[in-house]
């Protein structure tokens, strides 16, 4: 055991990085069509076409409070839906009441569409919107014109299509590297917060309880020495390989340090954790690893605590891991509450 757990955060969390990264795009389009849109409103009152004029003026009312709730709340309202609603509405009818200039807006309207809503809806509402606009421009401008325009905008919206589609996939491979240890495959620290922040809501406000194993792989450091680093790297894929073989789909493993693993156990009472702490060490304990070694490990058990704090949790399982580690390793020590339970630990056989 390298050291004892660094308990102190930093925002490194790559989801929130991601969501903050979708607020960003969401208030750029909304702030910079409102820029766009709103001059409209007068050009088009001005022209005498109140019923556009109107519906611009209620698109805009549309932008702003986006783009408030934004800023005050954080969240995103209405998912975008309105924005694209109006974007069709007005460039449709303006296309009908003023040609070519109401058209252009389909080009930006488009674009906007992928930025701000699902893959699926963007797709979707754009089919209809240039199935319209073809259907408007087919009545409205010679056929030759009426060709140009449909293949011009279903090859604008084929372009960001597949431009929103990259980008979706390097962002779900980003947040994969990001969140997982590369050697194990299992969870990195940066989900650490959050995964265990769910689980002390979850006791606040439905009294639904949690337990936390950390697992700590002994002697780890002669293994390095006498059979490389390499050796040591395959050992630490196969014990995560075992251990989540034992595992359910709704537990959580985690590697949090060089040779130690955390498993967040959702709906799990303590005695429950520190039976499935006994078979995860026998998982490690009972067959040798490759190049013939053989290993044991610690582990400390705790079960969260109403109105304690997620780094309180992991401390007392850490405390309960060093006992185990005191106590002569290969065994579990389990936790409870403020005091480690003297004599608790439970010995696993020696293989
Ligand atoms: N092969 C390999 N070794 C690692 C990795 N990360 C950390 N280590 C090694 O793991 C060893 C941990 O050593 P210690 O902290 O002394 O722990 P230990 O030898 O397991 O002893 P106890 O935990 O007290 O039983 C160090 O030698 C690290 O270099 C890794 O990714 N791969």
């Amino acid at each position: 055991m390298a050291k004892r757990l660094t308990l102190r955060y930093t925002n490194t969390n790559p989801t929130e990085a991601i969501l903050g990264f979708q607020r960003q795009i969401v208030y750029h389009v909304h702030f910079w069509t409102l820029v766009a849109v709103a001059p409209l409103v007068l050009v088009q009152w001005s022209e005498h076409h109140l019923l556009l004029s109107v519906l611009l003026a209620i698109f805009c009312l549309n932008l702003v409070a986006v783009i408030l709730y934004l800023r005050l709340r954080g969240r995103y309202l209405f998912k975008g839906r309105f924005f694209a609603l109006f974007a069709i509405a007005c460039t449709v009818y303006s296309t009908v009441i003023n040609g070519h200039n109401g058209l252009f807006w389909g080009y930006p309207a488009i674009a906007a569409m992928f930025f701000l809503l699902s893959l699926r809806e963007a797709l979707v509402l754009n089919a209809i919107f240039i199935a319209v606009l073809a259907g408007v421009s087919f009545h409205r401008f010679p056929t030759p014109e009426f060709w140009r325009i449909t293949c011009s905008l279903s090859l604008t919206a084929t372009f960001v299509a597949v431009f929103a589609w990259l980008v979706g996939r390097m962002q779900s491979e980003l947040t994969d590297l990001a969140t997982t240890d590369p050697l194990t495959g299992c969870l990195n620290r940066s989900q650490m917060a959050e995964v265990l922040n769910r689980q002390i809501q979850l006791r606040e406000r439905y009294e639904r309880v949690a337990s936390v194993i950390l697992v700590d792989l002994d002697h780890f450091k002669t293994i390095n020495d006498r059979w490389g680093h390499a050796a040591g790297d395959e050992v630490l894929c196969e014990a995560a390989t075992r251990l989540r073989r034992r595992l359910r789909d709704t537990d959580f493993l985690f590697r949090i340090g060089g040779e130690e693993f955390m498993v967040v156990l959702p709906e799990t009472r303590q005695k429950a954790a520190e039976e499935l702490a006994r078979q995860l060490l026998d998982t490690i304990s009972v067959a040798p690893f490759s190049k013939d070694i053989q290993i044991t490990a610690s582990a400390g058990v705790t079960e969260v605590v109403k109105g304690e704090t997620w780094s309180t949790w992991l401390n007392r399982a850490d405390q309960a891991l060093y006992t185990a580690k005191d106590a002569g390793r290969n065994r579990v020590m389990i936790m409870r509450g403020s005091e480690l339970e003297a004599g608790q630990g439970t010995p696993v056989p020696n293989p």
